[in-house]
Parts: structure tokens; sequence; C-alpha cells
């Protein structure tokens, strides 16, 4: 089955990037949140983005026209529901995702491929509250999604060969590689990633060094384009914090315990760039270590 047409749940920073490269690469979105000021922020963050590209001589102003007029902001999941693939890209909740699509379940066409960017969430267990497993799977993009690559597609137990071609030609649509992976805890990049960063994390909890040392340590020392700290802050120190629970409860090894300053940074509500608090204090004119 060609896809066509996108439904996007959740439009936060994955949400918005996501509708970007989908109306930048010729289909048709239909972007929701719960939050009607989210989506209002999301579509003025996508024009600031296609306007930068258009300035940069990477799209013409025809193509950014075009993008944004296939950009539809609709409050009705119902809408959402019609539409050929749907990708879940709310909080990196169970919970949360379990209710969403329990939502889009009853509006949905026979033939939806419903998915979720989840960062490390079972989609086997996902599928398994819908009614169709097999035509469910995870297709998970990378932020910022505009620049990133990668697209890891993710096949639950029951997820059908079908479906995983359809993910896989709009993948390639987009320009971008995918990269397989197993159904296991947080997959692969984060499986390898977020340990990282939980390590980090650790070294400045146990004073080895400080937010500005240990960044420019990896950066300079390991040539990471960002530290692993502005890293954390970058992705958001709840989904981070959300995929070491899922790895340790996952995989029931202490390795993946979280670090409990990262815990307080986020009960605290510091929770990086989204909030303008994290790692560093954004609220000035350039970023200031807190700790
Ligand atoms: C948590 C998960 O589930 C999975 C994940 O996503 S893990 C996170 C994965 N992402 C990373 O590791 C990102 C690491 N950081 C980087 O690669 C780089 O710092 C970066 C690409 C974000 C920025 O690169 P940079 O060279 O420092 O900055 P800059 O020169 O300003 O930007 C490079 C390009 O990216 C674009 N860009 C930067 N941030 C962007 C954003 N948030 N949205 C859209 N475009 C963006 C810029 O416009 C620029 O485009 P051009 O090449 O067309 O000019
Ligand atoms: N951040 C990252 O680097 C990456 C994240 N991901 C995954 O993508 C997903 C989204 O992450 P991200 O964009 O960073 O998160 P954000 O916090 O930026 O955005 C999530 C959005 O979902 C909204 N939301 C919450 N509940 C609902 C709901 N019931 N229906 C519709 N929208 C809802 C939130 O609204 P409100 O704020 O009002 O609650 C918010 O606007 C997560 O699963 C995450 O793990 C995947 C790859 C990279």
């Amino acid at each position: 089955m060609e896809i066509k047409s996108v439904g996007i749940v959740g439009a936060g920073q994955m949400g918005n990037g996501i509708a970007h490269v989908m109306a930048l690469s010729g289909y048709d979105v239909r972007l929701n949140d719960i939050s009607s000021d989210a989506i209002d922020a999301a579509l003025a963050l996508i024009t600031r983005n296609l306007d930068r590209q258009v300035t940069r001589e990477k799209i013409s102003s025809a193509d950014r026209d075009s993008a944004l007029s296939r950009i539809q902001a609709t409050p009705d999941l119902a809408q959402v529901a019609q539409s050929d693939l749907v990708i879940e890209a709310a909080t990196e909740r169970e919970d949360i995702k379990h209710q969403i699509f329990e939502a889009l379940l009853p509006n949905l066409k026979p033939e939806t491929i419903l998915t979720s960017n989840t960062s490390s969430i079972s989609i086997t267990r996902l599928a398994s509250r819908t009614d169709r497993p097999e035509k469910f799977m995870g297709f998970h993009f990378m932020n910022p999604v505009p620049v990133m690559q990668l697209v890891e597609l993710i096949r639950g137990i029951a997820t059908d060969a079908e479906t995983y071609d359809a993910c896989l030609a709009v993948v390639q649509k987009l320009g971008k590689t995918a990269a397989s992976a197993e159904d296991f805890p947080a997959f692969i990049v984060n499986r390898i990633l977020m340990p990282m960063i939980n390590e980090a994390v650790y070294t400045l909890y146990e004073g080895v060094g400080n937010v500005e040392s240990i960044d420019q340590s990896m950066k300079l020392g390991a040539n990471h384009p960002m530290g692993p700290l502005e890293l954390a802050d970058f992705i958001g120190l709840d989904t981070c914090l959300a995929i070491m629970n899922v790895l340790h409860d996952g995989l029931a090894d202490t390795k993946y315990r979280p670090c409990p300053l990262l815990t307080k940074y986020v009960e605290a509500g510091w929770l990086g760039r989204k909030t303008q608090r994290g790692f560093y204090d954004y609220r000035g004119e350039v970023p200031v270590p807190t700790r």
C-alpha cells in the first residue's frame, strides 16, 4: 500500500520535525497535540526552519510554500486517524501512549499503519493493546529530525512484512537511512547512547568533573558534536530519565540505574532546553552551567 497521508500525534520537538520532513517530501500531514499552544508553537517553528532552509538555498520558496500548505493542524484525533500512516510522538510515558492509541482506534481506516516514535518502550506491548498488532511498529526518528540521517524501524513480535516494507519506503522517500532494530528496551541507539549520558550525570554527581569540563572533555577528547550534558538538555531530561527507567526495568540490571541527580533535575522541572533550564540555564544570552 502506498502511503500518501501521515497523521502525527504530539507536536513537541519530535512531532514538529517529523511534520516538517514529511510535508517537504510530499506527504499530506495532519498534526495534533493535546495542547493548542504546542500546535501553534510547532507551526511557527516549522515555518522558521523552512525559512532558514530557503535562506541557505537548500530548498526553494515554492518548496517551502507547498510544504506549509500540506500541513493541517488539528485538535481532532478522529481526523488524524483517517491518515494512511499514524506516527505517535507524544510524551515518553506508556500510559499516555496507550490512551492515544485507544482514542484513535474507533476512527482508523482498516488499512492504516499505526506507529510510535517511542525512544524505548516495548513496541510489542504497545501493539498488543490495539486492534492491529500486525500493522503496528516503531518508527524512531532522531533529534533534530530535519538534520539527522537515521530512522530506526522496530518490528513488534506480530508486525507483518507488508507493514515493514511500507514504512521502509517512507524512510527512503524522506531521503533518510533506516536501521532495523529488534524490539528490546531502548532498541539500538538509546541502548548505547543513554547509558553514556547517564554515566556523564554520575560523573557530575560524584564531582569528577563539572558541567563544563565533562562536556568539553567529550567534545574535544572524543569528537562528539555536543557534550553529553548539553545533549541530555537537548533531548529533554524527562525523556532521558524515562528511557533509563525502561532500560532498568526491562533488563533488570543495576548498570542501568538512573543517576539520582538526573531524577532531581526532573523533579525540579528543569527538563533542559524545553523548560529553559537543565544542566545549563538558557534564560540569558549564552547558556550558563547550573553546576
Ligand atoms: C533520544 C532519542 O530517542 C534519539 C535521539 O534523537 S538521540 C539524539 C541524536 N542527536 C544528536 O546526537 C545530535 C548531536 N548534535 C549534532 O549533531 C549537532 O550539534 C547539530 C546537528 C544538532 C547542530 O550542528 P552544529 O554544526 O553545531 O550547528 P549548526 O551549524 O547550527 O547546524 C547544522 C545544521 O543543522 C540545522 N539545525 C540545527 N539544529 C536544528 C534544529 N533543532 N532543527 C532543524 N535544523 C537544525 C542548521 O540549520 C544547520 O543546517 P545547514 O547545514 O543547512 O546550515
Ligand atoms: N527528544 C528527543 O530527542 C527524542 C524523543 N523521541 C520520542 O519522541 C516522543 C516525543 O518526544 P519529544 O517531542 O521530545 O517530547 P516533547 O515533550 O517535546 O513533546 C511531547 C508533546 O506531546 C504532547 N502530548 C502529551 N500528551 C498528549 C496526548 N495525550 N495527545 C497529544 N499530545 C500529547 C505534549 O503536550 P504537553 O506538553 O501539553 O504535555 C507535548 O507537546 C517521545 O516518545 C520521545 O521518547 C524520539 C527521538 C528523539
